[in-house]
């Protein structure tokens, strides 16, 4: 067993143990498909948003997810409480920048966030990375115009700036933190086809850090267990419905085996 199947099965090990509570204030197209995947994935999900709870709610919670997706002032609200909270008590961080680059208002709230409570962690596609990093970047709605290496110097900006580890999901993920660079070639083009996976990624990513406390080596497994389970789910149908659900049977009956047979990272 190479020892880096090893270190990804014991976090999931972990995660299946202690069935970490995260806290998602998250995007209503993706809740439920997110919540699923976290439970599938061994974990404890709630999706709360409310400003009136937030607080408190992070205050019980292993870690804090939170996604732009669909904003509005109240949501922005319950987002910034609930990040001063998780940074005040040293909680997990992960910030996914839906169609950040979009508007201005995602622009605008993305950089609030930011710099009121930096995240751990920050996973988007190329389009959302170099938007962030400040590049001209062109976006589709929430859906990426460029492969992922194009934005591996954006991703180093934003972890230099910020001091967050950054993911760059697509056909290969990249995982960046300061000189250290992973790269991620498990997965299948299908997911693509798939609303809310790079969601669940950045949710799944919000389970590993909850157990691991090396943010760097949290995503790095988060992403490979995404891959490796995306592949399994294409193997059995080839179609974007059965794909959803297949996603969470194969998050489920992951093995430590499994794991090794198909991972594909490298360390630059
Ligand atoms: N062409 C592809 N080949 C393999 N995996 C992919 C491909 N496109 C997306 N994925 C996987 O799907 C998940 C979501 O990534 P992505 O589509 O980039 O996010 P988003 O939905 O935020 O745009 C990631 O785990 C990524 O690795
Ligand atoms: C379609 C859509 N519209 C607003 S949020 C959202 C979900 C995007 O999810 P993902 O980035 O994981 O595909
Ligand atoms: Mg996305």
């Amino acid at each position: 067993m190479s020892q880096s199947a090893q270190s990804i099965w014991q976090d999931v090990t972990q995660v299946r143990i202690q069935a970490p509570l995260i806290h998602n204030i998250t995007n209503f197209v993706v809740m439920n498909n997110t919540a699923n995947a976290l439970l599938a994935l061994g974990a404890s999900p709630a999706m709360v948003h409310a400003p009136e709870e937030v607080e408190e709610f992070v205050a019980i919670s292993s870690a804090l997810v939170v996604n732009i997706g669909t904003l509005d002032a109240t949501f922005v609200e319950g987002m910034k409480r609930a990040m001063r909270q998780a940074k005040s008590i040293e909680k997990p961080i992960v910030f996914d920048p839906v169609g950040v680059g979009a508007t201005s208002y995602r622009n605008q709230v993305s950089e609030d966030l930011l710099t009121l409570a930096t995240p751990d962690i920050i996973r988007g596609n190329a389009s959302e990375i170099m938007a962030l990093a400040g590049l001209n970047a062109q976006t589709k709605g929430v859906d990426s115009l460029y492969g992922s290496d194009i934005a591996l110097s954006g991703a180093k900006r934003l972890s230099s700036v910020w001091g967050s580890v950054v993911v760059i999901s697509g056909a290969i993920d990249y995982v960046v933190f300061g000189e250290q660079i992973a790269s991620i070639a498990n997965g299948h083009p299908l997911m693509a086809k798939v609303t809310g996976m790079g969601c669940t990624a950045t949710a799944l990513t919000g389970a590993f850090a909850a157990v691991n406390p090396d943010y760097f080596q949290a995503a790095v497994h988060a992403m490979a267990v995404m891959g490796i389970a995306g592949e399994m789910a294409a193997e059995r149908n080839l179609a974007p419905g059965s794909l959803q659900v297949n996603f969470l049977d194969a998050l489920y009956q992951l093995t430590e085996q499994e794991i090794e047979a198909r991972l594909k990272l490298s360390y630059a």
